[in-house]
C-alpha cells in the first residue's frame, strides 16, 4: 500500500479538495473554501496546512466565527446543498462563538463543515489557555457543546482516526433527508502529528446523489386519498427548492387546480405570479392563504417540516375533515401530524403522484376561491405598501390622526418616534418600495425581527430562487453575514439583506469582510429603534413595555427614558461602506438607485415608524402566557390562549 506522510490538518485538507458530488448533472467540488478566524488552537496545525497546501480550497478571513458560520450556511443554502464550505475557529471562545451559527445550520438542515480547534490530547500542558476544566471528567470540552447542534460529532485523539471520521462526514453533509452541522474538534497536538496515510484515501471521491424514489404503494394510496377531497391545498416547504422541485409542484397545481401557501423556505420555489400561489401560510401568512386553509380538506405538505408557524401552532387547518398527506424525503418530517407519507425526494413524488392522479382523472373541486383568494390579498397588499402617517406637528400642535397596524400598544407615544426618528415612513410602505425598487432576479435574505413577517407576506418574487430566509431558528445576526455567503454563492446577482436595528446591532461583522473580498452586498436596515415584533409580543399578551424600546435609563432608573437615536449609516460608513439615509418615500426610492450603482458593499439606514408592520392575518401562535399574574390583561391572554387551545390539535 502507498503511503504519503501528512500530519492530521495536512490530510484532512487533502482529502477536502478531492471532494466532489453529482446530482446528475456530472460532479462538481464539494468544499468551495474554509472560513478562518485564528488562535493558538488552530493557526499551527490547520494554518499551516492551509498555508503549504490548500489546493483549490479558497481562504476566508472571518471576523465573527458565528457571522463566517451563518455565511457559510448561507452559501451552502443558496446552492441549494450542492457546494459547502469549512469553517476553523480556535481553542475555547473562538469555538463557543461558531455554536449559534451550528445549531442555525442544523435547524435549517444545512450542510456545514465545522474544524473547532481544542485542548490538548496528551493533556500535558493543561490547563491550556482557554480550557475549561470540569473535576467530574476530564475529557469534556468547550467543544462537547456541539453535539447538541450538531448531525455528526467527532474529536480527533489520533490522526488515523481522521479517515472514519471524514467519510462519516462526508456521508452526513451530502444526506438530502438528514443533514446539518458536522463537527469534528481538533485537538491542536494531534492537528500537527503525522501519520503515514494510503495514498488511495486522497482519490477523488464522487458521491453520487440519487434521488429517493416513492414507493408505489405509497403513492397508489395517497392518490386514492386525494381522491375523495374536494378541496386540497399544497404547502410547499424548503425540500421543494433544494430538490429543484418547484417546476414539478407548479405543474401539479395547475393541472389538478390546487392552490399552495408557501412557507419561508420555500418562498420563491414557483414565482409569486403563478396563479395557485397563494404566498406565505401560518403565522406570518397572509389572510388569504390562511383562510383557504382553515377550509382545506386535505393539506398536502411538500418538503415541509410543519412547524408552528406553518401550521399556527397545529390550529390553521380547521375543517373538521382536514387530514394530512406529505412528500418528504425524510421518514421522520413526513411522519408529522399523523399524515399519510410517501417519503421521496420532492420531485419524483410529484411526479409519480401526477401520474396516479391524472389516470383517475381527478381535478379539485375548487371554482372561483382561489382567483377570489389571491385577489383579496392583492388589495390588502396595495393597502399596506400606501399605507402612510399623517400626523403633523406643527407650531399650534398636532394635527391629524393615524391609526397603526399595531393600534392601542403606544398609539399616542408614535408623535415621539416619529420626532426622535425623524420620518414619517411606515414599515409597510418601505417593504412596498423595496419590492417595486430592487432589480427582480437580486436575492433578498432575512432571519429575524418583524421583517420575516413582512417579507413573508408581502414580497412577490418575480422570479424564482430569490428569496433566502432563515426562519428554522430565526437567527439575529444571519442576514448581514447570511447575505455575504450568498454573494460568495451568486457573486453575479445583487444581494439585499433586510435587517432590524436590533438585528444590525447583534452582528454585522462580515460586512467588513465583503468589503475585505470585494463582494458587494446591500443593507437594508429598518430602524423602529427597538427590539419591534417583541414589544408587540409582550403588550398583545398584557403586558407592559420593558426592555424592548431603545430607551436610556431614566434618572428613575428604569429603561424608560428618552429614545435612543443612532446613527447607523455613519457606523457602516467608518468601515468604507458607501451609506444613504431614508426617512421619505422619495429618500428611499433615490438610495435604492444609487446603492445599485454602486460597486461596493451599501447600506440603506431607514427610519421607521414602531407598530407599522404587518400583523395578524388569521394564525394562532401558541407562546408561554403566565397562568398567574396581577394584571388583567395577562389574565385575559391566558383565558384567551386557552380557548385557542381547545380548537387546536395536539399532536
Ligand atoms: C440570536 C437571537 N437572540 C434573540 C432572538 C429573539 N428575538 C427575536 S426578534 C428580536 C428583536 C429584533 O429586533 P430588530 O432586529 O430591531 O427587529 P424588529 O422586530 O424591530 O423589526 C429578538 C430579541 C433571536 N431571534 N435571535
Ligand atoms: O421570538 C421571535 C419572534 C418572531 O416574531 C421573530 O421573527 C423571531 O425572530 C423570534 O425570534
Ligand atoms: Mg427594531
Amino acid at each position: 500500500m502507498d503511503t504519503i506522510r501528512l500530519t492530521t490538518a495536512q490530510a484532512l485538507v487533502k482529502f477536502l479538495e478531492q471532494q466532489y458530488v453529482d446530482f446528475g448533472g456530472g460532479p462538481e467540488r464539494f468544499v468551495h473554501g474554509i472560513f478562518t478566524v485564528f488562535g493558538h488552537g488552530n493557526v499551527l496545525g490547520l494554518g499551516q496546512a492551509l498555508q503549504e497546501a490548500p489546493g483549490t480550497l479558497t481562504v476566508y478571513q472571518g471576523r465573527n466565527e458565528q457571522g463566517m458560520v451563518h455565511a457559510a450556511t448561507a452559501f451552502a443554502k443558496q446552492n441549494r446543498r450542492r457546494r459547502i464550505m469549512a469553517c476553523t475557529a480556535s481553542v475555547g471562545p473562538g469555538s463557543a462563538n461558531m455554536l449559534t451559527a451550528a445549531a442555525t445550520a442544523t435547524a435549517n438542515q444545512i450542510p456545514v463543515l465545522l474544524l473547532p480547534g481544542d485542548t490538548f490530547a496528551t493533556r500535558q500542558p493543561d490547563p491550556v489557555l482557554q480550557q475549561m476544566e470540569h473535576t467530574y471528567n476530564l475529557s469534556i470540552t468547550v467543544n462537547d457543546a456541539f453535539k447538541a447542534v450538531s448531525k455528526y460529532w467527532d474529536r480527533i485523539y489520533r490522526p488515523e482516526q481522521l479517515m472514519t471520521a471524514l467519510l462519516n462526514a462526508m456521508r452526513v453533509l451530502t444526506d438530502q433527508a438528514d443533514t446539518g452541522a458536522v463537527t469534528i474538534a481538533l485537538p491542536q497536538d494531534v492537528q500537527g502529528e503525522a501519520w503515514d496515510y494510503p495514498l488511495e484515501f486522497f482519490c477523488k471521491r464522487i458521491h453520487r446523489i440519487v434521488s429517493r424514489l416513492p414507493h408505489p404503494d405509497e403513492i397508489a394510496a395517497a392518490a386514492e386519498l386525494i381522491a375523495g377531497k374536494q378541496r386540497p391545498l399544497l404547502v410547499c416547504g424548503g425540500g421543494v427548492r433544494y430538490a429543484d422541485a418547484g417546476a414539478d409542484l407548479r405543474a401539479f397545481a395547475e393541472r389538478f387546480a390546487i392552490p399552495f401557501g408557501e412557507t419561508q423556505a420555500g418562498k420563491s420555489a414557483v414565482a409569486s405570479d403563478c396563479v395557485y400561489n397563494l404566498g406565505g401560510i401560518g403565522v406570518t401568512g397572509n389572510g388569504s392563504a390562511n383562510a383557504l386553509a382553515a377550509e382545506a380538506d386535505l393539506v398536502i405538505g411538500v418538503g415541509t417540516r410543519f412547524t408552528d408557524f406553518t401550521t399556527g401552532s397545529k390550529s390553521l387547518f380547521a375543517h373538521p375533515e382536514a387530514e394530512f398527506l406529505t412528500i418528504n424525503a425524510s421518514p421522520y418530517h413526513a411522519a408529522k401530524l399523523d399524515a399519510l407519507a410517501v417519503v421521496c425526494d420532492a420531485a419524483e413524488g410529484l411526479k409519480a403522484l401526477s401520474a396516479a392522479l391524472e389516470e383517475r382523472g381527478y381535478r379539485s373541486a375548487y371554482t372561483d376561491e382561489i382567483v377570489s383568494a389571491r385577489k383579496a390579498w392583492e388589495e390588502e397588499r396595495r393597502r399596506l405598501a400606501g399605507v402612510e402617517y399623517t400626523v403633523k406637528e406643527g407650531a399650534h400642535g398636532t394635527s391629524g390622526s393615524f391609526v397603526p397596524e399595531i393600534a392601542g400598544h403606544f398609539d399616542e407615544l408614535l408623535p415621539e418616534y416619529a420626532a426622535k426618528l425623524n420620518t414619517s415612513l411606515t414599515q409597510t410602505r418601505v417593504l412596498g418600495i423595496l419590492n417595486d425598487c430592487i432589480p427582480k432576479d437580486a436575492i433578498v435574505i432575512g432571519a429575524a425581527g418583524s421583517l420575516p413577517g413582512d417579507m413573508q407576506r408581502m414580497w412577490n418574487s418575480a422570479v424564482p430562487d430569490t428569496y433566502h430566509m432563515e426562519y428554522g431558528f430565526s437567527c439575529m445576526g444571519y442576514e448581514i453575514s447570511g447575505a455575504f455567503g450568498v454573494k460568495l454563492a451568486e457573486p453575479e446577482r445583487e444581494v439585499y439583506a433586510l435587517v432590524g436595528d436590533g438585528s444590525y446591532q447583534m452582528l454585522h461583522s462580515e460586512l467588513v469582510t465583503s468589503l475585505q473580498e470585494n463582494k458587494k452586498i446591500n443593507v437594508i436596515l429598518l430602524d423602529n429603534a427597538g427590539f419591534g415584533c417583541i414589544n408587540n409580543l409582550q403588550m398583545e399578551q398584557g403586558l407592559n413595555s420593558m426592555g424592548t424600546e431603545f430607551r436610556y435609563r431614566s434618572p428613575e432608573g428604569q429603561l424608560n427614558g428618552e429614545l435612543m437615536q443612532i446613527d447607523y449609516a455613519a457606523s457602516a460608513a467608518g468601515y468604507g461602506v458607501k451609506t444613504f439615509r431614508a426617512s421619505t418615500a422619495e429618500q428611499l426610492r433615490s438610495a435604492l438607485e444609487e446603492a445599485q450603482r454602486q460597486e461596493r458593499s451599501t447600506l440603506i439606514d431607514i427610519k421607521v415608524l414602531p407598530k407599522t408592520m404587518t400583523h395578524g392575518y388569521g394564525a394562532w401562535w401558541h407562546v408561554g402566557v403566565p397562568e398567574v399574574s396581577g394584571s388583567e390583561a395577562v389574565q385575559a391572554a391566558y383565558e384567551q390562549k386557552h380557548g385557542q387551545l381547545e380548537k387546536a390539535r395536539s399532536y
